[in-house]
């Protein structure tokens, strides 16, 4: 049985995690924590396994903690820039096991996965791209972490095709044209109702490929976490992106 404890187990997805490791046959829960709790209470004694899932604004200083704690994490809150990856692979480095291992994934279902390896595929043969993500509003960033990784895997997959900036006559934006990252704009909705989607927008001279990926509830991302929860102790170090444990 592997060992898990949640961090942030009173949030939207902490809950559904709690359900999840309760609910799968070959992992038990060990402690749920939220905010207040002291994380030091996670030793490799009681936890194999922390499941991450807080607000972008904690995220850096527990993963770091659980780092010193000598446990492996699997990390679900958005938020990562470089800096704060160079300081988790810094933390890494000195951690009390040789073999200790931290997994982060802007998003754990097989859909949004695929939107973004496909992405990756498609994205040299188009003049243009963008990105809209559609989400909840109670969620506190924008746009989201996905669709931040997504622009990131477009720009990559065009650079190394030599493709031109993508083509935009704009001249007056009060905002409307999204934030651009990478050189992709990013477009971010929220409407109630919805929970998680993103389009990956490609288009050429006469036609559009539409790449869409849609998690209507928050159990999508259960298979996800659980599989990263399994396999993220045979990947020692950093790995970010839930590609590393499918055969994509
Ligand atoms: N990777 C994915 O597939 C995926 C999917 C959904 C959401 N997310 C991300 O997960 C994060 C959480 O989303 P949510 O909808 O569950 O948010 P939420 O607001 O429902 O839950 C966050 C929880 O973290 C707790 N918390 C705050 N500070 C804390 C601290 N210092 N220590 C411990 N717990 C603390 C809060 O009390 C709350 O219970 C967001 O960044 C969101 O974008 C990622
Ligand atoms: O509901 C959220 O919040 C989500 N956050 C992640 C993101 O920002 O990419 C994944 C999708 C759901």
């Amino acid at each position: 049985m592997i060992k898990v404890s949640v961090v942030g187990a009173k949030g939207r997805m902490g809950g559904n995690v709690v359900g999840a490791v309760n609910d799968a046959a070959d992992t038990e829960l060990a402690l749920a924590l939220d905010a207040g709790d002291d994380l030091t209470r996670i030793t490799p004694e009681n936890t194999d396994v922390v499941v991450e899932f807080t607000v972008p604004s904690v995220s850096l200083d527990n993963v770091l903690t659980l780092i010193g704690q000598g446990v492996d994490v699997v990390v679900g809150t958005t938020g990562w820039t470089d800096e704060k990856l160079d300081q988790v692979r810094t933390a890494l480095a000195s951690a009390p096991r040789e073999d200790q291992a931290v997994f982060i994934a802007p998003n754990f279902a097989i859909s949004a996965v695929l939107t973004d390896y496909f992405a990756g595929i498609a994205a040299k043969y188009f003049e243009s791209a963008e990105v809209v993500e559609m989400h909840h509003p109670n969620k506190v960033d924008a746009p989201s972490g996905t669709a931040i990784h997504t622009a990131h895997t477009i720009a990559e997959a065009r650079k190394a095709a030599g493709l031109a900036p993508v083509p935009d006559a704009t001249e007056t934006d009060g905002g409307s044209r999204g934030q651009v990252v990478d050189g992709i704009h990013v477009h971010a909705v929220r409407l109630r109702g919805l929970n998680a989607h993103e389009e990956v927008l490609l288009g050429n001279p006469g036609e559009q490929l539409v790449i869409r990926s849609d998690c209507f509830d928050r159990g999508s991302f259960m298979p996800g976490v659980l599989l990263a929860v399994r396999n993220v102790s045979s990947h020692p170090g950093l790995t970010i992106g839930l590609d590393n444990f499918l055969s994509l």
